[in-house]
C-alpha cells in the first residue's frame, strides 16, 4: 500500500437485494484515497454515491445489501471487521459528515452530550478534559457562543450551525478519513459557502482525506483536488479537478459539465442531459452503460467490454466513444449532430 494513501478500494461490488436477486449498484469499483486529499464523487441520483459511501462506514442493511471486495484502512480490510471493530473505527478514525444534520443528531440530548458521547466512546479523557475538548472543538468550528451553543438542543439551532456540530462530531477524534454525503445540500448558498471553507480548513490541519459526495459541480470546483465520475454504479471517468473540467473526456462527464449554471452562457436554455439513469435491475451490464443515452453515436463507436484507460497522467476515462463525440464550439470536420446541446460525428 502506497504510504500516502488512507484507503484502497479494490473490487469492490455493493448489490442490493431486489426480490431475491442481488443487483450491484457499485460493481467492481477500484480506487485511491490520499492523505491530505477531497476525493469528489459526482453524478446524477441513482449513480451509486450513497451505496459507495455506506459501505465505506459499513451502515448499510446487512440483510438485504451484499458487499464485496477490498477496503484496505490502514493495512485492514473493513470489509473483513466485526461489528464491534467497525464501531470502534467508526466515528474516530472515519469521521461521517451526512446531508441532514436534524435526522443524524438526538434530538433529547444536548449538543455537548453528543459531542462527549462521540469521545466517551472514543477517549479515556476525564469529564474534565472531556468538556474542554468540546468547547475547543465548537470554537474549531466556528460556533460563536460555544459554552451556551454546549447546553442547547439540536432544534434550537439553524441548519447551518447543526451541520457545524456534525463536523465537530466527525473530526472530535481526529478522524484520518472523512466521509461527507452531500454536506451543504440543505443549507442556503453563503452558509454553504461557510461550511466548505470550514472543512477545507480542518481538513488541511488534520491532514485528512476527504471522499466528498456531491452532485453540485459548483460544490466540487471549489473544494475537490480530484475527482470520480460516476455513472449506473461505474467509474466512468477520473481526474485532477482542473483537468477534468478543463478537459472532460467521457460524453456523461461533458453532459454533466455542460449543464452547470453558468456553463451555457450565451445560451438560452440549460443544457439536459437526455433521458436518466437506468434502474438497477434495468442497467446495460457488460457494454457502455452509458451508450443508450447517446443513441445517436453508433454502436460501433463504444467498446465492447470498456475499461478505463489512463488517457493523459492520472486521468482515465472509461469507453472509447468520446474520440467521436464534441461540442458544439469543438466542431470540426465531419457531418455534426446536435442535440440537446450535445454534438457528435459519424
Ligand atoms: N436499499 C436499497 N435497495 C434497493 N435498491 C437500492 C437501495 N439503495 C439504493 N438502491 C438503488 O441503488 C442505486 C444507487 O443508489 P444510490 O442511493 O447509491 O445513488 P446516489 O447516486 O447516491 O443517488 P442520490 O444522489 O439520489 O443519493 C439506485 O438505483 C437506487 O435505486
Amino acid at each position: 500500500m502506497n504510504t500516502e494513501s488512507v484507503l484502497e478500494i479494490r473490487d469492490l461490488t455493493v448489490a442490493f437485494r431486489i426480490k431475491d436477486e442481488y443487483y450491484p449498484a457499485v460493481d467492481q469499483l477500484n480506487l485511491t484515497i490520499n492523505k491530505n486529499e477531497v476525493l469528489a464523487i459526482v453524478g446524477e441520483s441513482g449513480c451509486g454515491k450513497s451505496a459507495l459511501a455506506l459501505s465505506l462506514t459499513r451502515l448499510h442493511d446487512s440483510k438485504n445489501t451484499r458487499i464485496e471486495g477490498e477496503l484496505l484502512f490502514k493495512g485492514q480490510d473493513l470489509n473483513t471487521l466485526s461489528p464491534g471493530q467497525m464501531n470502534k473505527i467508526r466515528g474516530s478514525e472515519i469521521g461521517m459528515i451526512f446531508q441532514d444534520p436534524l435526522t443524524a443528531l438526538n434530538p433529547l440530548m444536548t449538543i455537548g452530550k453528543q459531542i462527549e458521547e462521540n469521545l466517551d466512546y472514543h477517549t479515556s479523557l476525564s469529564r474534565k478534559e472531556k468538556t474542554k475538548r468540546v468547547i475547543e472543538l465548537l470554537e474549531n468550528v466556528n460556533i460563536v457562543d460555544p459554552k451556551r451553543v454546549y447546553a442547547q438542543y439540536p432544534h434550537e439551532l439553524s441548519g447551518g450551525m447543526r451541520q457545524r456540530i456534525m463536523i465537530a462530531i466527525a473530526i472530535a477524534c481526529r478522524p484520518s478519513l472523512i466521509i461527507a454525503d452531500e454536506p451543504t445540500t440543505a443549507l442556503d448558498v453563503t452558509i454553504q459557502s461557510q461550511i466548505l471553507d470550514l472543512l477545507k480548513q480542518l481538513q488541511a490541519e488534520n491532514d485528512a482525506g476527504i471522499v466528498l459526495i456531491t452532485h453540485d459541480l459548483g460544490v466540487v470546483a471549489e473544494m475537490a483536488d480530484r475527482v470520480v465520475v460516476m455513472y449506473a454504479g461505474e467509474i466512468v471517468e477520473i481526474a485532477d479537478v482542473n483537468e477534468l473540467f478543463n478537459n472532460p473526456k467521457h460524453p456523461y462527464t461533458r453532459s454533466l459539465l455542460a449543464s452547470m449554471p453558468g456553463a451555457n452562457v450565451g445560451q438560452e436554455s440549460l443544457h439536459v442531459i437526455e433521458g436518466r439513469v437506468p434502474s438497477l435491475q434495468n442497467i446495460p451490464r457488460g457494454s457502455c452503460r452509458f451508450s443508450e443515452r447517446i443513441p445517436w453515436i453508433p454502436q460501433t463507436h463504444h467498446a465492447e467490454h470498456p475499461e478505463l484507460n489512463e488517457v493523459a497522467p492520472q486521468h482515465w476515462v472509461r469507453c472509447t466513444c468520446y474520440q467521436n463525440f464534441h461540442f458544439e464550439d469543438e466542431v470540426g470536420d465531419g457531418k455534426e449532430i446536435v442535440l440537446n446541446g450535445i454534438a457528435g460525428t459519424q
